[in-house]
Order: C-alpha cells, then sequence, then structure tokens
C-alpha cells in the first residue's frame, strides 16, 4: 500500500517510516503547504495545517493513506504550551485525528513568539543549530533530550495508524 506523508522534514517522515516499518508500506514523502501561518498559535490552527497536508499529500501522490504534522503553541492560563496534531486520511473516505504530549515553552521563549518570532528560529539563535526542528527539536532541547521531535510524532502517528486499523477491524467483523 502506498502511503504519504506531507513534508520533507526528516523528524516527521521518519517518525512515519520507522513506526510502521513492520506495515511493509511504501512511504511517500512529499513537499505540501500547511495553508495556515508558520507558526500557528492554535490548537485549531495546528490541526488546521495537518488536515491540509494530509489532504494534499494524497492528492499529489495518489496514495492509500496519507498522514499530516504539524506543529504549533497554544496559549493558556499556565503558559505558551507546545502543541503537536496529526491526521491520517484514506482515499476511500476516513479521516482520524491526533494530538500530542505538551508542554509550556520556557518564558523567554513564549515571549519572542508572542512577539512574531518563529519557533523554529529562536531554537536556532539557542542552539547555534540551523537543524534543530529537523533533529531534536524544541522538545528535545528543552527536556534534556528525554523525549525527541520524533519520538513525539511518533505516538502521534501510532494513535493515528490504530485508530484507522480499529476502524478497519470493526467494519470487517
Ligand atoms: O517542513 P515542515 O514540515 O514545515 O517542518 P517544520 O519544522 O517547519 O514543522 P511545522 O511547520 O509543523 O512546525 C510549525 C512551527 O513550529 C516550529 N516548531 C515546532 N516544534 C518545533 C521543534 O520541536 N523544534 C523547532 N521548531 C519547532 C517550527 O519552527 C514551525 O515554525
Ligand atoms: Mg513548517
Amino acid at each position: 500500500m502506498l502511503v504519504a506523508i506531507g513534508t520533507k522534514n526528516p523528524a516527521k517522515v521518519h517518525a512515519v517510516q520507522d513506526t510502521l516499518i513492520r506495515e511493509r508500506h511504501t512511504i511517500e514523502s512529499v513537499k505540501v503547504d500547511s495553508g495556515v501561518s508558520p507558526q500557528p498559535f492554535s490548537d485549531e490552527e495546528t490541526l488546521e495545517g495537518a488536515r491540509t497536508r494530509a489532504n494534499s499529500a494524497l492528492i499529489t501522490t495518489g496514495a492509500t493513506l496519507s498522514f499530516g504534522l504539524e506543529g504549533g503553541v497554544q496559549e493558556t492560563k499556565s503558559g505558551l504550551l507546545l502543541c503537536n496534531w496529526g491526521v491520517l486520511v484514506h482515499a476511500g473516505g476516513g479521516e482520524w485525528i491526533a494530538s500530542g504530549a505538551k508542554f509550556p515553552l520556557p518564558l523567554q521563549v513564549a515571549q519572542r513568539l508572542r512577539e512574531g518570532e518563529e519557533l523554529g528560529d529562536v531554537m536556532t539563535d539557542i542552539t547555534g543549530d540551523v537543524h534543530t526542528r529537523k533533529k531534536e527539536g524544541a522538545i528535545g532541547f528543552f527536556t534534556a533530550d528525554w523525549v525527541s521531535r520524533k519520538e513525539l510524532f511518533s505516538h502521534i502517528v501510532k494513535l493515528l495508524y490504530g485508530q484507522y486499523l480499529s476502524t478497519k477491524n470493526h467494519i470487517q467483523h
């Protein structure tokens, strides 16, 4: 089965490839537009970006299943939380959604985002590495590498694929 992922970011592509390795699908990654702002600022906007990516990648590749993964932030009373969303769509209809774990960004980082900077750029500034968003990510840096960006997306991929399989099994039985 051809499975698409709407990004070329290795943290996301490897999350799909490695999580589904035993399923023996062919994975095709394709760069698509999220249709939302480069730095989504709510759960809704982040989810919408993931949905647009999934649908665009499905159409572009002609795949049977297609993943869209998107990162953003969400303002709360307890601080600015890093949030991540995923959407899985099936060519025959059907959509599944899932979000990832959340944690608050440090105050100074949160403030820079509120003033309009993108997290990826702030992380480059802090770490001196332009590729942070493609590797351990902000989550890796702020958790002393206990959780990587790929690991976070892998969990979302499991939630999405698991829901898809569960639906499929219930329809068949
Ligand atoms: O190529 P794409 O798939 O767009 O990969 P990306 O790293 O830009 O990822 P997103 O568009 O999903 O992320 C939305 C924003 O959140 C930022 N971001 C989210 N999580 C991050 C992380 O762990 N490390 C660095 N930047 C992160 C990133 O800079 C973007 O501005
Ligand atoms: Mg992006």
